[in-house]
């Protein structure tokens, strides 16, 4: 890829969509929270942790990333998070950022639903003040759990629900699919939270269409092996249903084998609504310009992909739709210089 594009890259506006807040704490900051809060980990040192990120497959991401989340424990640990994540978004010019997190990992260890999203909420509270980022929170219900417990959960989200933007569904894709959870997301949707799952990163296709009928998703996080059943591309591409994908969690995570496999330009071609995310940053090798930079490289991809994808990223948010216009006429500019 040459110098301009390159720039281009870095310097387009754009909105992240899928990433896992807890998927950003550093190994650095990982060890620096242990030694504040007195957890013990199963891990000597930084490099040694490191070292443990080579993953297989879904499963043996999340018993890493669970281990990593259990130095978190007061609402400045969440607040430090946050803020090391929202660094790195200001330096990849993400100028929203639609950030997931899974209270349960953390209930279910003792700490209240409110010392986490609190912290959060705070960080992301600082950075609109600061430099005028826009960002939202999305709650994720643990799919590797009961119904019952993601009940239990919403209930639990109430006395913060002007906090959040919507619910997804996330961990463990295979053996859960969505209809587990159609009684929950019946519930939110009544509640007018905004609706997005997990489906098609391990599981299969079934799994997309079950999330849009049964769940009535808004968007599909991941989603790439919708590509094996052509009527689902179809209809995904007819209704505009955006993907979030996230290329290089795709790669660490064994979906494809490298990034020249990734079906990216197949999704593109197919006429889908894609964006580009960087899911767990800390855990698969970079944050979002990361993402974009190795697709590119690696794919015949050009400035006018660059441009869809950065249009997607806005069109795809749930910014209400005066805010959306605005960032959507602040890529035109951007492409038309
Ligand atoms: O990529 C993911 N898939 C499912 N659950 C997750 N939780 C964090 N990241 C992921
Ligand atoms: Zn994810």
């Amino acid at each position: 890829m040459d110098a301009a594009l390159r720039e281009t890259l870095k310097q387009m506006p754009k909105a992240e969509l899928h990433m896992h807040i807890e998927g950003s704490l550093e190994p650095e900051l990982i060890f620096a929270l242990a030694e504040r809060n007195q957890v013990k980990l199963n891990y000597a040192s930084v490099e040694e942790l490191r070292r443990a990120y080579a993953f297989t497959d879904l499963q043996s991401f999340l018993d890493i990333y669970y281990a990593g989340a259990s130095v978190l424990l007061k609402e400045q640990d969440f607040y430090d998070m946050t803020w090391a994540y929202l660094q790195h978004a200001r330096e990849d010019n993400v100028k929203h950022a639609e950030i997931f997190f899974d209270p349960q990992t953390h209930t279910d260890r003792g700490v209240p639903f409110g010392t986490a999203i609190n912290g959060i909420h705070r960080a992301l509270k600082d950075a609109r003040a600061e430099w005028g980022m826009s960002s939202a929170i999305i709650m994720c219900f643990l799919r590797h759990l009961s119904e019952e417990a993601a009940l239990e959960t919403l209930e639990q989200s109430m006395p913060y629900r002007d906090k959040i933007i919507g619910v997804g569904l996330d961990s463990s894709e295979r053996g859960h699919p969505p209809e587990k959870f159609a009684r929950v997301f019946a519930r939110c949707k009544e509640l007018g939270l905004r609706l997005v799952a997990h489906a098609g990163e391990e599981g299969p296709p079934e799994y997309i269409r079950t999330a849009l009928d049964l769940l009535k998703v808004e968007r599909i996080d991941h989603g790439v092996r919708c590509l094996e059943d052509p009527a689902l591309t179809q209809r995904l591409a007819r209704d505009k249903v955006p993907l979030t994908v996230c290329p290089l969690s795709n790669i660490k995570l064994r979906v494809f084998d490298k990034v020249g496999d990734h079906n990216l330009v197949k999704l593109l071609d197919a006429g889908l609504t894609v964006t580009v995310n960087s899911d767990d940053p800390a855990y698969f090798g970079g944050y979002v310009n990361e993402n974009f930079v190795q697709m590119f490289d690696a794919l015949p991809l050009d400035k006018n992909h660059a441009y869809r994808l950065a249009r997607n990223s806005f069109a795809a948010s749930f910014l209400d739709a005066q805010a959306k216009q605005k960032f959507l006429d602040e890529v035109d500019a951007f492409f038309e210089q």
